[in-house]
């Protein structure tokens, strides 16, 4: 089956150049607007499909991002694949702002979002061990060594709420839990996106050292648009080079990410919520 990569744009990185056919489009889904049209196109022979993440001139805050219609929006538009660019603090002396790391685990500890297509009616529990896709993970290597880009493999992202930064405390606490990077996104776009089906891999510039570095300045939001103004073309060449660094004869996704749902939904048929079912044909259609 031929691949479909959808890039969400974090913060600074609101449209890509270069797509052939470039059109936005308005995509509706069962769980209301997503955070802006998406632009679709051709780059390098592959078909992608370009969401920023909070809207054009960043309308969204974290806690109110439309998640779901994200997803929905993405997998409606027979995407298969989702490369997630983000901004990120860094909690370890090693990565300094600037560095490229390519996420590969989460400490969730977001509370005020939606954080499943499932619940009432219709439950599904998938597995989330390995949230990120190593298959799409070792493209994205392969597309950064490519445009000259050095990327770390392998982080932990702990999601924090927001908006407001964190605390010395807090920050102190997370480094002590073994995080290495820190963001208000990650979760649940990782975890609605395996709910989906979706391959996933996260690709999080380091723009500041939060506020626990005695030789910085507690992170701003000055600070981390500067950092990404300064490394935007490192991003945008990861993503120029991914086309031509994708598997050349794609098959089922290795890792099992394109069939998660198989074991995961609980409900019995006949309990089933049918308001519920209609809302999840694009996520769980196949098996609905
Ligand atoms: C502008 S600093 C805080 C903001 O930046 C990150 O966004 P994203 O993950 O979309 O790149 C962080 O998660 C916060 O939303
Ligand atoms: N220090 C930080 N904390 C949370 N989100 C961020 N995004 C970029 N830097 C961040």
């Amino acid at each position: 089956m031929q691949r479909k990569i959808g890039i969400i744009g974090g913060s600074g990185v609101y449209q890509i150049s270069g797509l052939e056919a470039a059109q936005w489009q308005e995509v509706a889904t069962p769980w209301g607007a997503a955070s802006d049209q998406i632009l679709t196109g051709r780059l390098n022979g592959t078909e992608l499909a370009f969401l920023p993440r909070h809207g054009r001139g960043h309308v969204h805050s974290p806690s109110s991002l439309p998640y779901r219609a994200n997803i929905d929006a993405l997998k409606r538009l027979g995407c298969t694949d989702i490369l997630a660019v983000s901004a990120v603090g860094s909690l370890r002396e090693d990565l300094p702002p600037g560095d490229f790391v390519l996420v590969d685990q989460y400490i969730d500890r977001s509370f005020a979002r939606e954080k499943s297509f499932f619940g009432e009616g219709l439950v599904a529990h998938v597995g989330f061990a390995h949230p990120t896709c190593a298959r799409l993970g070792a493209e994205v290597l392969s597309a950064a060594a490519s445009a000259g880009v050095k990327l770390h493999q392998g982080a932990t992202y702990l999601v924090m709420e927001g908006p407001q930064f964190s605390t010395l405390a807090e920050s102190r606490l997370y480094r002590q839990w073994g995080a290495d990077v820190i963001g208000m996104t990650g979760c649940p776009e990782a975890k609605l996106a395996r709910e989906a089906e979706l391959c996933y891999a996260s690709l999080a510039m380091v723009t500041d050292f939060d506020c626990w570095h005695p030789g910085h300045d507690a992170v701003d939001v000055a600070a981390v648009i500067a950092t990404l103004s300064a490394n935007a073309d490192k991003a945008r060449n990861v993503i120029a080079a991914l086309p031509a660094a994708l598997e050349a004869r794609p098959g089922a996704c290795p890792c099992g990410c394109d069939r998660a749902l198989d074991t995961a939904l609980i409900t019995a048929s006949e309990k089933r919520d049918p308001a519920l079912a209609a809302k999840l044909d694009a996520i769980a259609g196949r098996l609905l």
